[in-house]
């Protein structure tokens, strides 16, 4: 049986996406995202699963810059699954008669409910937690009846929490993609075929500096090849103000010919190039993509 860390604690959103690749494996929830990823680099864990990009609110910048800059390890699959958010409360208050003073939950779904909360409650103290699940934890335990938390139907039911408001994010069709990494393993067959949707190819590019047009060079070694790009998005190398990096998502896993051609191009160019992973995605809503 495989170790699985996940940020935690029970009840998490993560939790459910280490449960959908992960079924049969042993899960051992951490507190934090950079502890998380800090174990499976010691190889305390053969995986890590760690929110990576969410369809509201964008990328979870804490996952892709601790990977980056602090502990560097393959990407060896990913997940997106469907997320819906719920108000919970301690008291059982229907939602007309409820007027917390507090909201607690992780940053990533309290930016996800920002209209609903301003609509609703704009008065009230938005309070960031390491968590959704321990937010709720939280209020299982202190009980407070003008604090509400948001978090899932599975941490409502596990804290003992009742469901004040459903579905309260602030866009349908609301997704988080989580990555798997690895210190231990290579990318392998993870989950049941039905379940995957796709390959990517993870990039870091780091391009010369003031090199006119340096970008548009970089994406045509990838146009003319026909690699079809699904991500691209700058992050800060932190080295001064103005330098940035820039994460690939190149829809196919590593080739011979056409990656390697690429990756020489942009060496070519003076851009540095590293491969963050080639591996295998995976969906809970079952349709595989045809490319
Ligand atoms: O707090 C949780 O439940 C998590 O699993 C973290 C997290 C995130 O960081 O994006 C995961 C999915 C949702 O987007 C909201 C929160």
């Amino acid at each position: 049986m495989k170790k699985i860390g996940f940020l935690g604690p029970r009840g998490t959103f993560t939790e459910m996406a280490a449960k959908f690749l992960f079924p049969q494996d042993e899960r051992i929830p951490l507190k934090t995202i950079p502890r998380t990823i800090d174990l499976a680099f010691n190889k305390g864990t053969d995986y890590a699963v760690v929110p990576i990009e969410n369809a509201i609110e964008g990328t979870v910048n804490v996952t892709l810059d601790y990977l980056i800059h602090q502990k560097p390890m393959p990407i060896v699959g990913a997940v997106s699954i469907g997320i819906a958010h719920h108000l919970l409360s301690a008291s059982r208050k229907e939602f007309a008669s409820i007027a917390p003073k507090k909201i607690i939950s992780h940053p990533q779904a309290l930016a996800q409910c920002h209209a609903f909360i301003q609509e609703h409650f704009p008065d009230v103290i938005v309070e960031h937690a390491d968590s959704t699940a321990q937010a709720a934890a939280w209020l299982a335990k202190h009980q407070q009846d003008d604090v509400c938390v948001i978090a899932n139907r599975e941490a409502a039911n596990l804290y003992g929490l009742s469901i004040v408001a459903e579905d309260i994010h602030d866009y349908r069709e609301n997704q988080t993609r989580f990555l798997v990494v690895s210190a231990s393993h290579q990318q392998e067959q993870l989950v049941t075929k039905q379940a995957h949707v796709g390959e990517v190819t993870t990039l870091m590019v780091t391009l010369p500096s003031d090199f006119t047009g340096a970008l548009h060079q970089v994406l045509s070694a990838f146009a003319w090849r026909k690699l079809n790009l699904s991500k691209i998005e700058s992050r800060p190398t932190k080295t001064g103000l103005g330098n940035y990096f820039f994460i690939i998502d190149v829809q196919q896993l590593m080739d011979d010919v056409l990656l390697p051609g690429a990756i020489a191009e942009l060496n070519a160019l003076g851009c540095k190039v590293d491969v963050l992973g080639s591996y295998c995605t995976y969906s809970d809503q079952l349709t595989r993509v045809e490319k």
